[in-house]
């Protein structure tokens, strides 16, 4: 940068900058959120979550330059979410992640205001609309589900995404990547809390049913070193390490947040 010092995030990439051109930003359902878990609402009526994932139609794995994401066949109902808060038939399209500089941060969402490394998101859109880009900016178009990566052991599931990145370093790259089935990347249960959000990108659409399950996955930092490994830059820009891609916890405004869970 100009000052020789740390390279600044251009505008664009800084969250407290997005309502400038995305006033969505101050909306009333905007992701993420602080979840305080004894201010939860349990809700007996909330179904189980059903993520039929077979067979696992996964495509190709692609750096977007704000973070990776391996995406899915959704031509047909092979890959879908269907029960918990939902009514209707979610389709799978992609999932992502964000992660953070250190171990200390990095996932959306926090709860009693911890800050996991790492958050996944299984991205599925309802397909009352004729596709996913019909639906995403449906107030109830998009249901995401939300994972919490833990420090811990290394993940033998998670290492085959992680196998790939030589290929998807720069944005923009982008290589095949198929029959890699997501329910490998889930806990064992799947209590949830769940409330009404939006996207935590740009544009920010009050689009998404948010489902966020308590319990997270393991990630060992070896691992999360290896997300750092990716870049936001293109192979012909000065290297820009592809980390701190999360959004901080936005204002609840009298929303409720359920729990599947006592
Ligand atoms: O903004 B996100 O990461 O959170 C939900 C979502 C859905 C689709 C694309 C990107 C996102
Ligand atoms: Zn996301």
């Amino acid at each position: 940068s100009a000052t020789g010092g740390k390279v600044e995030k251009g505008q664009c990439d800084r969250p407290d900058k997005w309502a400038e051109n995305f006033p969505v930003a101050n909306g009333p359902r905007q992701s993420p959120i602080n979840i305080i878990p004894s201010q939860a609402q349990f809700d007996s009526s909330l179904k189980p979550l059903k993520l039929q994932y077979d067979p696992s139609v996964s495509k190709d794995i692609l750096n977007n330059g704000h973070s990776f994401q391996v995406n899915f066949l959704d031509d047909d109902d092979s890959a879908i979410l269907v029960g918990g808060p939902i009514s209707g038939t979610y389709r799978l399209k992609q999932f992502h992640f964000h992660w953070g500089s250190s171990d200390d941060k990095g996932s959306e969402h926090t709860v009693e205001g911890i800050k996991y490394p790492c958050e996944l998101h299984l991205v599925h859109w309802n397909t009352k609309y004729e596709n996913f880009g019909e639906a995403v900016n449906k107030p109830d178009g998009l249901a995401v589900v939300g994972v919490f990566l833990k420090i811990g052991s290394a993940n033998p599931r998670l290492q085959k995404v992680l196998d790939t990145f030589e290929e998807i370093k720069a944005k923009g790259q982008q290589t095949t990547f198929m029959n890699f089935d997501p329910k490998h990347l889930l806990p064992a249960t799947l209590n949830y809390w769940t409330y009404e959000g939006s996207l935590t990108t740009p544009p920010l659409f009050e689009s998404v049913t948010w489902i966020v399950l308590r319990d997270p996955i393991s990630v060992s930092p070896a691992q999360m070193a290896k997300f750092r490994s990716l870049l936001f830059s293109s192979e012909d820009e000065p290297p820009r390490c592809m980390c701190d891609n999360y959004r901080p916890p936005q204002p609840i405004k009298g929303r409720k947040v359920r729990a599947n869970f006592k």
